[in-house]
């Protein structure tokens, strides 16, 4: 058989001769336009996404609506033909929602979003919707989901490891009602079942019982978009019982919305800045958000950088020292790559705390991390709930990233400051940021 080149293919990292001083416009936020996507499809009027992100992972939850009968147009309108500055300049997707049904087969592809928001949409579909994916997917835990649709009414056919690949059985109609869940392995089981609640005849009320729950911002970002298209939700935090989410049934509202940029995917410019002593414009960084890459500001702060919010977007500006930093990223687990990938060029050790749960991402991220940041010269160990990272000089090499975008991301970073990295297929970054080689070279000026 011919060997897969496309995957096979070793990516040159580029190597900084300065410090870098750029503007890059990052495309939209994944999480956003995956829940504006799915909330758009349950609402009882048409809504648009403006600026959506357009990637593996946001095309596969589009298909997968388009399977189960939601209409999405994609228009492009040019920035000449709508006045300056308006949001309507650009790619819109127009969602006109309509009677969910199967029989339907949906992709997920690696893509958490999919495979877990999508099962409580297919319980109010009417028919058999089918759900596989990529291998990694069959690895990924979906038992939070699959247990909580059990309990709520749903019929479900799976080989019985609480995972994909599954077919829902989908009536029409769910009851809803009261479960109790344990989303210590991925906060995206409580956002699964609260975005499809409104639509559910009793609504849901969402207990989780884990010890822990990561990922907190993404809960909050999935209770804003819902109170944005109507819903009614009560939370932990407006005066509610601690670890309990309800949202009342109800009708969505279709909703304009502009993405907002994606600001986990700002990450490796923002390193840039940060490693080569430089700076990096990243326009429409937005001044309140929900997500969990605005923790970059202070992050890499701590780490020698400083920024400022300015009219055109977030401003970062390297000092030409990178230190190291003693964290806990359980609320910021997606940037942890990145993370680890500065630390190791810091000039003292770090320690990245409370992401156990990374080892269930689209690959085991902490081995991942350890052995290809160890085999340039690194020397990174495993905690039981993280990494401890002490920097040595690095060397050049290949950096595998087991089909994950941000180890490929993460190996960019440090291919910035370290001569002859080669990263392993470094297309695996379209499951969010397809772009990414072309952005990074430009940011470059190569
Ligand atoms: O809801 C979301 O959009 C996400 C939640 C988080 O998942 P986990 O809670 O599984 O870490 C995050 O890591 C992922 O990239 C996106
Ligand atoms: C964990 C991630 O993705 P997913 O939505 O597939 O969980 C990620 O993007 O870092």
């Amino acid at each position: 058989m011919a060997p897969n080149t496309a995957s096979s293919a070793l990516w040159p990292a580029p190597h900084a001769s300065g410090a870098v001083d750029a503007t890059v416009h990052v495309p939209g936020s994944k999480s956003v336009t995956n829940r504006a996507l799915v909330l758009a499809a349950l609402a009882s009027e048409p809504g648009w996404l403006r600026r959506p992100l357009r990637s593996r992972d946001t095309l596969l939850m589009a298909d997968a609506l388009r399977a189960m009968g939601v209409e999405i147009e994609e228009t492009v309108s040019s920035s000449s033909s709508v006045a300056a500055g308006s949001d309507a300049a650009g790619e819109a997707w127009r969602v006109l929602p309509t009677g969910l049904h199967g029989p339907a087969r949906v992709d997920v592809g690696n893509a958490g979003t999919v495979m877990r928001f999508l099962p409580p949409v297919a319980a109010l579909a009417d028919g058999p919707v089918r759900f596989d994916g990529d291998p990694r997917s069959y690895e990924r835990p979906l038992h939070g989901v699959i247990d909580a649709l059990r309990a709520l009414g749903a019929r479900i056919d799976d080989d019985g490891r609480g995972a994909l690949p599954l077919t829902v059985h989908g009536g029409g109609a769910l009851d809803g009602g009261p479960v109790s869940i344990d989303a210590s392995s991925s906060s995206q089981f409580v956002s699964a079942l609260l975005l499809s609640a409104p639509r559910f005849n009793q609504g849901v009320e969402v207990r989780h019982t884990g010890a822990t729950l990561p990922s907190m911002p993404h809960i909050r970002m999935t209770v804003d978009m819902l109170r944005a298209v109507g819903a009614q939700v009560d939370t932990p935090e407006s005066g509610g019982e601690p670890n309990v989410w309800r949202v009342t049934p109800g009708a969505l509202l279709g909703r304009d919305l502009t993405i907002e940029p994606d600001l986990s995917n700002a990450q490796p410019f923002l390193a840039a800045a940060l490693v080569t002593g430089g700076k990096v414009l990243i326009p429409d960084w937005p001044e309140r958000t929900t997500q969990p890459g605005d923790r970059l500001r202070e992050i890499f702060t701590e780490m020698g950088g400083s920024c400022e919010l300015t009219e055109y977007g977030l401003v970062f500006t390297g000092s030409g020292a990178v230190h190291g930093i003693d964290v806990d990223l359980g609320d910021v687990g997606e940037l942890t790559p990145g993370i680890a990938a500065v630390a190791a060029l810091a000039d003292s050790p770090s320690t990245l705390r409370n992401v156990a749960h990374l080892r269930l991402h689209e690959t085991d991220r902490l081995a991942a991390l350890t052995k290809e940041i160890n085999e340039l010269g690194g020397d990174v160990t495993e905690t039981a709930d993280g990494l401890h990272i002490r920097p040595r000089p690095l060397h050049g090499g290949t950096f595998h990233t087991y089909e994950d975008h941000r180890m490929a991301t993460a190996g960019a970073i440090i291919g910035l400051a370290v001569e002859g990295v080669r990263i392993e297929n470094i297309a695996t970054t379209a499951k969010t940021l397809p772009d990414f080689p072309e952005l990074w070279t430009g940011m470059l000026g190569q």
